[in-house]
């Protein structure tokens, strides 16, 4: 942070940055896995940096939030068991709960410290462990998905970027992992990084995906603090005859409106509808 700005400047994204303007720093650790900063910022809220990259924002969290959550969840007859690996900070648990067929959450992080300053410093993100449904388990999510098979109807992958604690999130074993522990009919949903920045990764991760799962698909939304103001998902179902561009669920529009800032069953169709390089791209995967 120098003369009251914090810059988010990273080899992942070269010859770019985002600065935002900081009122004032919260807290500042370095946990057993990553370094941990929080910030009051002039316009965007408390802002989370985990080793100097922007995680989320009081001001745009519920974009990626939703969409990364009801994508999968709307896509879904009938889903009742949900697991989350990464997500500290909370964000999706919460969106996963506002789903009545869901009975059970369980979510599994590997940095506690996470949880700890999320419960702290971003309260309506981590309002999302106060609900019954939900469970932490604290430990890695590779592990945890060893142990589980046949599982979740949804599995939803909060991570951050691939270089750190999250670079095995992107590896086919993890997508063997996921596949393993779903139900039959079951979907994912991964953080899919920005195909302004990322296409050779996220046609690798396709690739894979597609030996893995018979339906894969790619979906993005627009998020301002995110490097290039995008972030996409990978979305897989185990279902051969799944459409994950139309919802096969959705809320009426005043529970639309109750429930997101974000999400509705148009901005659901919209995310799939790719520009022609990204659609050439992920064809060719
Ligand atoms: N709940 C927020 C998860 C973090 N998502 C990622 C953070 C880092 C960004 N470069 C990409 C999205």
């Amino acid at each position: 942070i120098r003369n009251g700005w914090f810059t988010e400047s990273m080899t992942m994204w070269p010859g770019q940055a985002l600065t935002l303007e900081v009122e004032e720093i919260l807290h500042h650790e370095k946990s057993t896995f990553q370094d941990v900063l929080v910030f009051q910022s002039k316009s965007y809220g408390t802002v989370l940096v985990l080793d100097g990259v922007v995680q989320c924002t009081e001001r745009d969290e519920f974009t990626y939030q939703e969409m990364i959550t009801h994508l999968p969840l709307n896509s879904h007859p009938n889903p009742k068991r949900v697991l989350v690996i990464g997500g500290g900070d909370g964000g999706v648990v919460r969106e996963v709960v506002k789903h009545e067929s869901v009975e059970e959450v369980v979510q599994c992080e590997i940095d506690e410290v996470v949880i700890t300053v999320s419960k702290k410093y971003l309260p309506t993100l981590a309002i999302g462990y106060e609900h019954p449904k939900v469970s932490v388990h604290i430990g890695d999510g590779v592990k945890f998905l060893a142990n589980h098979s046949e599982e979740f109807d949804v599995i939803i992958t909060d991570s951050s970027d691939p270089v750190g604690p999250a670079e095995v999130l992107y590896q086919a074993s993890y997508y063997e992992l996921m596949f393993k522990a779903l139900r039959p009919g079951g979907i994912i949903c991964a953080q899919g990084e920005c195909q302004w920045l990322h296409l050779p990764l996220i046609k690798n991760v396709i690739t894979f995906a597609r030996r893995i799962y018979p339906t894969v698909a790619y979906a993005y939304s627009s998020v301002p603090t995110y490097p290039s103001g995008q972030i996409g998902f990978i979305l897989c179902s185990k279902d051969p005859k799944a459409n994950l561009a139309e919802p096969l669920r959705s809320w009426s529009e005043a529970d639309e409106e109750r429930l997101c800032r974000y999400y509705n069953a148009q901005m659901h169709r919209a995310a799939f509808m790719l520009p022609q390089f990204t659609k050439t791209a992920v064809n060719e995967a």
